[in-house]
């Protein structure tokens, strides 16, 4: 577990060390007071006189001692601290690193909620590994160690005295550790559904105010929560009483020592100023090992954290060459590509190719797969088996970065960053000018709507761009793909969100776009595409024809039967009561 962590500390690994020496010594210098009490209560105890300036001394010492401790303690916990959260903040970058690579079936499936947690609470929690456990949990241990071989050295009787709380206290704690490990799994995993039941219940607000107000999304919740809080208390139900054992074991060491020490000294085996001194360094075990314990019992969540975040990084990203884009054209070709989803067959062979510089629409039925073949061209899964190549050359061999900067993929869902419009433009240029961005707002057909907003173009969009109505949602991403001014362009369901004005203007600016790309379009409409160079007619995850518009009405009964319903839908009117 260490050593994985340890991999993301990087140069701060030596913060570590030093934060470990650091809380040693300043655990030695609280260690010492009982060594001054010691030399105070000996004397007495041997019916020798000793002045004031002797104890005033050894008040003077402890004072000392304590100061130093305070000192080295909150240095050794700035190092720790510094090396913590250095290590999260590489861990942060790392995993949104790996994430990127990622299918995105992957990430979907994990679920929102999980995520976050992993990305903030769980690692968070390594940082009580990094800037306490290691650090603190290792000073805490040595020094109980080093005294109890000072009190065989003084007494191994009642040195091997000092050991029965030690083991009955480790005892205790593996007991703990055993029962909390068979309900942890279900604690953590009980938790992920909380969480992720949590951020689906926010998002579909809207949705359950609706419809569901007493039913089913509000019932899940319930159980979720229900669920979280018996899981909770059945983990900690199994653990609090080993938890009470060594605690209440482990810091009652004097109260051992004490009795059977008396009796020696009764017997004459000791000399009653050992048996002081042998009690003064008992006081500093306990508190010790009950510190070094309080670590231990995280151990075993820490672990389970950790596996579930190397879970997340080490699931296989896509493959990703390292090439840039080295095709000699941009003409695309989908070869008998297949594709599943978990097990499911979804694409079953599909070969289309496109011409640079022109237009293909993707049209069939909902759930035919029209919107994978288009994700599958972006990268966001590996094929089962196919190639896609771009002027030639496999997508899989190009970096992800290359493969990106050859497309524009405006997507069904228009996902806008709780920032200014302005700055959810540029994020498809980011070195774009001022003006490069508001010309292509004004491309995009944002102009009507930004003047109407108080702050224009500087308005923030919300969360998930939810100020916005869904047809500025998806002008903004397309002013996004204008800026970005890729030689491929991938629409989908571009203007699913239009009014028929707002939709010509935007076919008109799309028009534009286009020009001189080459072009993957999904349209239900089949009235938007009806010019397109190509269309191809996608069905059950089969591409069974690909034309023109006209050719497809005469050759393609499946293309005809579409062309009719949306011609009929279009002429389709309310009537009037
Ligand atoms: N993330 C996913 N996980 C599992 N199955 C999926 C996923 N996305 C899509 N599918 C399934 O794959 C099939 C093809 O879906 P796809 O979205 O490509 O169809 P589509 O033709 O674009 O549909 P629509 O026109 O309704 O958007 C469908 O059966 C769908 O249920």
């Amino acid at each position: 577990m260490f050593k994985k962590v340890s991999a993301y500390i990087g140069e701060y690994r030596k913060y570590t060390v030093w934060a470990a020496v650091l809380m040693s010594l300043g655990i030695v210098a609280h260690v010492i007071p009982y060594y001054f009490l010691y030399q105070i209560i000996a004397p007495l105890t041997r019916g020798e006189q000793i002045d004031l300036a002797y104890i005033l001394i050894r008040v003077a010492g402890v004072a000392v001692c304590e100061i130093l401790f305070s000192y080295l303690y909150v240095q050794g916990l700035t190092f720790s601290h510094m090396s913590a959260y250095n290590t999260l903040k590489n861990l942060r970058v790392s995993l949104q690193g790996k994430l990127e690579k990622q299918p995105l079936g992957n990430i979907q499936g994990l679920g929102t909620g999980r995520i976050k947690k992993i990305f903030t609470d769980d690692i968070d929690q390594i940082e009580l590994l990094l800037a306490h456990a290691i650090p603190e949990g290792i000073a805490n241990l040595c020094i109980p160690a080093v005294i109890i071989v000072l009190m065989f050295v003084v007494s191994w009787q009642l040195g091997l005295l000092s050991l029965v709380p030690l083991i009955v206290g480790v005892i205790a704690m593996s007991m703990m550790m055993k029962a909390g490990m068979s309900k942890m799994n279900a604690y953590y995993e009980s938790a992920a559904r909380m969480n992720n039941t949590i951020v689906e219940y926010v998002n579909g607000m809207e949705v359950v105010k609706v419809f569901n107000k007493d039913g089913e999304s509000y019932r899940k919740f319930g159980d979720v929560v229900r669920n979280y809080r018996d899981f909770t208390i059945a983990w900690y139900k199994v653990c609090w009483p080993w938890m009470a054992a060594y605690s209440s074991v482990l810091p009652c060491l004097a109260l051992l020592i004490l009795p059977v020490g008396a009796l020696m000294v009764l017997s004459g085996t000791i000399a009653l100023d050992k048996l002081v001194l042998v009690l003064c360094m008992s006081f500093a075990v306990g508190p010790s090992l009950l510190k070094a314990m309080s670590f231990g019992g995280k151990i075993p969540q820490l672990e389970y954290k950790i596996s579930e975040l190397e879970k997340l990084m080490d699931h296989p990203p896509v493959k990703e060459g390292t090439a840039g884009f080295t095709g000699k054209n941009r003409d695309i070709s989908f070869e008998n590509v297949r594709f599943s989803y978990e097990d499911a067959e979804v694409l079953h062979g599909v070969s289309l190719s496109l011409k640079q510089g022109t237009t293909t629409a993707l049209v069939g039925e909902s759930g035919s797969g029209k919107s994978t073949l288009a994700k599958l061209l972006v990268h966001y899964y590996d094929l089962d088996s196919g190639k896609i190549r771009i002027g030639g050359q496999d997508i899989t061999e190009m970096s992800l970065d290359a493969l990106n900067n050859q497309i524009a993929y405006v997507s069904q869902e228009q996902f806008l960053f709780n920032t200014t419009l302005y700055e959810n433009i540029l994020i498809g240029k980011p070195d774009a000018t001022r003006e490069q961005v508001l010309e292509a707002a004004h491309k995009a057909q944002c102009d009507e709507f930004l003047q109407r907003l108080p702050q224009g173009i500087e308005t923030q969009a919300g969360d998930g761009g939810k100020q916005l109505s869904g047809g500025e949602r998806q002008r903004i991403s397309l002013a996004r793909a204008i800026l970005k001014d890729a030689p491929i362009i991938v629409l989908d369901e571009a203007t699913a969100f239009m009014d028929p004005e707002n939709e010509e203007k935007l076919n008109q600016a799309i028009d534009e776009i286009v020009r001189n790309k080459t072009v993957l379009v999904i349209a239900h409409r089949l009235s938007t595409v009806q010019n397109a160079d190509r269309i191809c007619v996608m069905k059950d995850g089969n591409c069974i024809a690909a034309d023109t518009h006209e050719k497809l009405l005469s050759g393609c009964a499946e293309y005809k039967k579409f062309w009719d319903a949306s011609v009929s839908a279009s002429a389709w009117k309310i009537k009037e009561a």
